[in-house]
């Protein structure tokens, strides 16, 4: 018996995830986009119906089962707010949401207590899967430096990247003795044993790249991960879609709905 795919509204349209995301569910049966939301909708490349507004488009379409949101925080808190108000999930990449004015992260939290809600700052499942690796080099090297290094395209926002973030979070609940994070180095200012380094570099197209460095006073552990297009981080918060779609309201992670 065929199954229906489960329907799509993706905002940010014409920004470089949007595109791959309606480019990479144009080749998936599991999902369908039946709209895309843009401030731009001339430049907007997909065949399903185009909207300026979430609210109208979401009021207008018969059935919609997630929204798929890859913007900016200011954007993400709207559109989580709207989303929870028609009933439908909502699924987010957005990063750069901690501390901003918006409030995005208190928006997901209330979004939450009427539909299912999944932030993650990285929709790969290789950081997945680094994020494990991570924590148990951060519990077994307990005396180690620990350095976080991330390289972007030269168009990203928000710095340091989500995911160094979501790493150095990682780190931390092993480290509970890293209690401040050192954002680069200038002048003299020697190493003092509380510090996480944390090394924002922008650079060219750079799609996404995250290395922790653990440091003894013999050995080095390195353990990285280079992103080789958005394809994986679309596919990602696709499957992502398709798993939190018909749930109970809640907040979900993007880990554990790889595992069920
Ligand atoms: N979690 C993950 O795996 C990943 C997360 N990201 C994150 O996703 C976000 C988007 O990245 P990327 O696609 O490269 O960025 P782009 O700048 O290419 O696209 C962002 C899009 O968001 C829309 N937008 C921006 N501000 C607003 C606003 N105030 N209101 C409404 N729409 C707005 C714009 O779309 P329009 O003009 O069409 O309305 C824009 O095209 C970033 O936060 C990035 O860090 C990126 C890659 C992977
Ligand atoms: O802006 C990007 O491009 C990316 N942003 C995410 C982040 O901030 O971690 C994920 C990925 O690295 C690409």
């Amino acid at each position: 018996m065929a199954v229906e795919p489960v329907r799509l509204v993706v905002t940010g349209a014409t920004g470089r995830m949007g595109e791959e995301l309606i480019d990479t569910a144009g080749d998936r049966s599991d999902v369908s986009v039946v709209a895309a939301i843009s401030r731009t909708p001339g430049n907007v490349a997909a065949e399903a119906a185009v909207g300026t507004h979430l609210d109208a488009t979401l009021s207008d379409e018969e059935r919609v089962d997630v929204v798929v949101d890859f913007t900016a925080p200011e954007a993400t808190a709207e559109y989580a707010e709207i989303a929870a108000r028609h009933g439908v999930a909502f699924v987010t990449g957005t990063t750069g949401l901690e501390g901003h004015d918006a409030d995005p992260l208190g928006a997901l939290d209330a979004a939450s207590e009427s539909v299912p809600v999944l932030h993650a700052s990285n929709f790969s499942r290789g950081i997945a899967a680094l994020r494990g690796a991570i924590r148990e080099a951060a519990a077994s090297l307990p005396d180690y430096d620990v350095e976080v290094t991330e390289t972007h395209h030269n168009d990203k926002r928000d710095a340091p990247s989500g995911t160094a973030l979501t790493l150095i979070e990682d780190v931390e609940s092993e480290r509970p003795d890293l209690t401040e994070r050192q954002h680069g180095r200038e002048g003299e200012q020697p190493r003092e044993p509380g510090e996480i380094g944390v090394h924002a570099r922008r650079a060219g197209d750079v799609t996404g790249e995250h290395e922790v460095l653990f440091a003894g006073n013999r050995e080095t552990v390195s353990l990285s991960h280079s992103a080789g297009d958005r394809g994986v981080f679309a596919e990602g918060a696709l499957d992502a879609a398709a798993a939190i779609a018909g749930r109970e309201a809640g907040r979900y992670q993007f880990t554990d709905l790889l595992r069920d």
